[in-house]
């Protein structure tokens, strides 16, 4: 079993044998996110909960009625998933033990055959009108945007009876889903086929857990993400935490700074590192950050989805930390 499972609770119920694994996710059925999850491990024998909405499905986790969620993270055309960054970046802490890549097309659907030049409204989600508004603009110019909680959302809505509207009941001609959804739901008509802008899109999800579930060991190829509220507003505090990173020769593959909310100018920095906490160059790191900004958040490492190794130079080696510390060590008589 893959350490990121065997890291999400699955205790024995009072009578029979291990319970299924609780996995919520950003439903319906039919999601990318449903498709993330169907690759961790063990997902087949899970019970799958779809939930309406990232923060309901990580609330879930919080509050023990799931022992995991699968949400989305960051998309490779439209950036950072602003609801999944913030949610973890505050509230009871979470642990991420898995990241997975999900490549994303999209299909136009309709409840019937349709022109293009008869659709006045489209539903989808935000991050999947982003990465099709080009082809809309082209292909369906002056077309009305109608949010919605899913790709898939916006797409069943037209299996209901209702002619496709989402919940504040604003009604819209086609839907943008997985290509998935069309295959469960044949009586779906398709309008047009992989309509994304840009062919090699990807989405990249994290399986989020409670903190008491069991770290990842690390592989040689991980990632740490960390929440780094700015404790002071002044010149250089970005690059006093920059350089914790450098000194150790600690790579950064994303920084993002978000607003925390609390008023204007005040942000925090999602982050994710090449490394593992048991590498002692990215621990003492972030021993160096924690010094600078107190209140920093440690997210969890988990292997990288790319499995990419890290090169790490031989002075930023856990050989050369366990060196440099035993010989301060022993210069202090210890
Ligand atoms: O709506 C879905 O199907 C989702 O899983 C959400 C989501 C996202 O949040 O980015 C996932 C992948 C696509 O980029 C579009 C939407």
């Amino acid at each position: 079993m893959n350490a990121a499972v065997s890291g999400v609770a699955s205790g024995p119920s009072a009578d029979s044998g291990p319970r299924p694994r609780r996995i919520a996710f950003l439903g319906p059925e039919g999601t990318f996110t449903e498709a993330a999850l169907m690759q961790v491990p063990g997902a087949r024998e899970s019970e799958r909960i779809p939930m309406a909405s990232v923060p309901s499905a990580l609330a879930a986790v919080r509050k023990g009625a799931v022992d995991a969620a699968v949400v989305p993270i960051e998309n490779s055309v439209e950036g950072g998933v602003t609801a999944t960054l913030d949610d973890v970046a505050s509230g009871a802490e979470l642990r991420i033990l898995q990241e997975i890549l999900v490549p994303i097309q999209f299909t136009l659907v309709a409840p019937g055959e349709l022109a293009l030049d008869q659709i006045r409204s489209i539903s989808t989600h935000s991050h999947a009108w982003a990465q099709i508004r080009g082809w809309v603009e082209q292909n369906i110019p002056g077309v009305e945007y109608v949010p919605a909680p899913s790709t898939a959302a916006s797409a069943v809505a037209f299996l209901d009876g209702h002619g496709g509207t989402i919940s504040d009941g604003v009604p819209y001609d086609a839907g943008v889903c997985s290509p998935v959804v069309v295959d469960r739901h044949p009586e779906l008509t398709v309008i047009a086929e992989n309509i994304g802008d840009n062919k090699n899109a990807v989405t990249r999800f994290i399986l989020v857990a409670r903190p008491d579930a069991t770290m990842p060991p690390p592989t040689g190829a991980d990632k740490t993400s960390v929440v780094i509220p700015l404790w002071q507003d002044r010149a250089g505090a970005l690059m006093e935490i920059l350089e914790q990173f450098a000194t150790r020769g600690v790579n950064l593959s994303r920084i993002e700074s978000r607003p925390t909310g609390s008023h204007l100018g005040d942000y925090f920095f999602s982050v994710d590192v090449d490394g593992h906490i048991q590498d002692d160059r990215v621990a003492d790191a972030l021993m160096g950050v924690r010094r600078m900004c107190p209140r920093t958040r440690f997210l969890g490492s988990y292997p990288r989805a790319d499995q990419r190794v890290i090169e790490v130079a031989k002075q930023h080696s856990d050989a050369a930390f366990i060196q440099a510390r035993s010989w301060v060590d022993h210069l202090r008589g210890q």
